[in-house]
């Protein structure tokens, strides 16, 4: 977790966009799909100053866990250091569409657990900031996480976020260190269903899509 990532205010402008036409390049119904209910938007590039500098700022820190994390998982892939020079690669293999996105969920709404993969290329791991304030614009809509382990139960982890805390979190599977070396775990994530209120959150993806 990062804890008060954006101030009161910063999310109360990054919320305010979901109203607005222009900026999205794509508008999704999530019960359409089969994703759960409530709505998301992606955002077009240029991105928001705000979203663009905590893709940049936030990716620079995450590296040398993702390059780690895939040493131990006997990945080949390395990371760039700069968030650009990784973009670069999405963009030369064809996942050219900016993949941050607003999230909006009134009563009754809840995000099916999921994973954010766009194509080949994936930075292992992403962002969501919270922007509404739990118990207060909203009750229920519990941030998720579930861990699939090898031949055992999966495991549920819930993320107490207040407004403006980010949680940064595996989108595909992470390392676990066990008596005989390392395994895999593959990581889901969702939002319990919201009771009451409306919930709006921002997420960080730093791979682009297909
Ligand atoms: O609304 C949330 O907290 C989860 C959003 C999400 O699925 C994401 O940012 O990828
Ligand atoms: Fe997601």
């Amino acid at each position: 977790m990062l804890r008060g990532l954006l101030d009161g205010a910063a999310c109360d402008d990054v919320a305010a966009l979901y109203g607005e036409e222009a900026g999205f390049r794509s508008h999704v119904h999530m019960a359409r799909h089969g994703f759960g209910r409530g709505e998301y938007r992606y955002f077009a590039y240029p991105l928001p100053p705000l979203v663009a500098d905590l893709r940049g700022i936030l990716y620079p820190r995450l590296t040398s866990i993702a390059n780690r994390w895939h040493e131990r998982m006997g990945m080949a892939v390395r990371f760039p250091a700069e968030h650009a020079e990784f973009l670069a690669r999405c963009h030369d293999a064809g996942q050219r569409r900016p993949t941050p996105l607003l999230l909006q969920y009134g009563a009754g709404d809840y995000n099916c657990l999921h994973q954010d993969l766009y194509g080949e290329h994936v930075f292992p791991l992403q962002a969501a900031v919270l922007l509404s304030a739990p118990g207060e614009d909203f009750a229920g809509g519990e941030f998720v996480l579930t861990e699939q382990r090898p031949r055992m139960q999966s495991r549920a982890a819930v993320v107490p976020l207040a407004k403006g805390d980010a949680v940064v979190f595996a989108v595909n599977a992470r390392p676990v260190r066990g008596s005989l070396g390392d395994y895999r775990v593959t990581m889901r994530h969702g939002v319990s269903e919201i009771r009451s209120g409306r919930r709006h959150t921002l997420g960080v993806i730093f791979h682009d899509a297909a």
